[in-house]
């Protein structure tokens, strides 16, 4: 396909999304009706799409108007590229531009649009990330693929030599020594032979910070409250010789754990809800929660999130520190964890948690910033 074609087929998928469709949903339709599209085409429609999802207002004010043509037009004029070379009404190619798309400039934004967040919630982003304006601007920006390598099967020079096998290069990240940032070839990863043999698995570096800050040592009995697909679950059964029950509040989310667990060597047991075997060494919460600090890889969740469901999450995180103090056996702890930077979810929750019971937080609580770590994220350790 032509660049312009692959710009009409985003715009196309971009009114989807703005009608309701789901992202992932519309692209999969898109490519089935359009089989001709081959595997590059597709890649580069999906960042097409992503990108303009990332972006939404300031690409809607920059090209007039917040469909998926004024959001692509926008994209080009962001990137200083001349919308007309693309939009000129050739085959396959969008329809020239006409007198009323001639946008704004972006400097005369009001701050939500140039930073690309809904207006009610800057006073969460001021209450948040050191430097808030930093932070939204890095989620308008695509993020890495990074890898974590499974120190029960090896380093990261033999999972750099492996990966190597199937042109994947990869380069360590500063400060997280268990992680790889893909280089080249990131959609190969998951038919590679050091991901099908569990020496790599996807992981964010600041989710692999957050396990790494976690007091595990062997012999351990943990439960993963909300364990989900069980990324929290296998680095940590990774770290130590501990005993990981994975419990999720949604049991077909672990669906995953099993094949994961099998394929990086590791033992996880997974309960049903409501079938948490007795106390434990450690409770980890990774809450669901805004996933504030990981909107530069699900963009859609920054624009669907409403202050009812704030609210509600909130709510939902605060039920979660009392049910899983009631898991921690004596002299154990409670490990709360978000990948939200908004205070709401974090500092208030476990705040009102220590003032409702004696308990204590020893140390100060881990606060990773997107701006420096790619993503946001929140974890306090507990003793209950
Ligand atoms: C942030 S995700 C977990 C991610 C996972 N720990 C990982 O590292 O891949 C939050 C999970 O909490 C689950 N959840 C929501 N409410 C819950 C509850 N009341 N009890 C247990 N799990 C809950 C959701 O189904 C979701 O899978």
């Amino acid at each position: 396909m032509v660049p312009a074609a692959r710009v009409a087929a985003a715009i196309e998928i971009l009114d989807s999304i703005l009608a309701g469709q789901a992202a992932e949903p519309a692209l999969t339709g898109w490519a089935r009706a359009n089989r001709y599209a081959g595997s590059k085409d597709r890649a580069a429609i999906r960042d097409h799409v992503f990108d303009a999802l990332r972006c939404r207002r300031s690409y809607a004010w920059l090209g007039g108007a917040e469909t998926g043509r004024g959001l692509m037009v926008g994209a080009c004029r962001d990137r200083g590229i001349d919308p007309a070379t693309l939009f000129d009404g050739s085959r396959f190619a969008p329809a020239p531009l006409t007198p009323d798309e001639a946008g704004q400039p972006l400097d005369a934004a009001p701050r939500g649009v140039r930073l690309d967040m809904p207006d009610w919630q800057l006073p969460h982003w001021d209450d948040g990330p050191a430097d808030p304006d930093a932070a939204m601007a890095c989620l308008r920006h695509r993020a890495g693929v990074f890898l974590r390598v499974n120190a029960r099967m090896g380093d990261l020079a033999q999972a750099q030599a492996v990966l190597l096998e199937d042109e994947i290069e990869t380069a360590p990240v500063t400060g997280v020594p268990s992680a790889l940032e893909v280089v080249t070839n990131p959609r190969r990863v998951a038919s590679s032979r050091a991901y099908t043999e569990g020496l790599v698995e996807l992981q964010d570096p600041a989710s692999q910070i957050a396990v790494s800050r976690l007091d595990l040592r062997d012999g351990m009995r943990v439960l993963d409250l909300c364990a989900g697909g069980g990324g929290k679950a296998l680095a940590m059964a990774a770290q130590a010789d501990v005993q990981v029950v994975a419990h999720d509040i949604d049991p077909a989310r672990m669906a995953d754990i099993a094949p994961r667990a099998a394929r990086a060597g590791v033992r996880i047991d997974t309960v049903a809800p409501g079938e948490i075997p007795g106390r434990f060494d450690l409770v980890l919460i990774d809450a669901p929660c805004s996933g504030s600090g990981t909107w530069r890889r699900a963009p859609q969740a920054k624009w669907a999130l409403t202050p009812a469901r704030l609210a509600e999450l909130t709510a939902i995180q605060s039920r979660l520190l009392e049910q899983g103090a009631e898991h921690v056996a004596a002299g154990g702890a409670l490990a709360y964890a978000t990948c939200s930077v908004f205070r709401c979810e974090n500092e208030a929750r476990t705040d009102a948690f220590l003032a409702s019971r004696s308990a204590a937080m020893p140390d100060p609580p881990t606060r990773l910033d997107p701006a420096v770590r790619q993503d946001g994220f929140y974890l306090a350790g507990m003793i209950v």
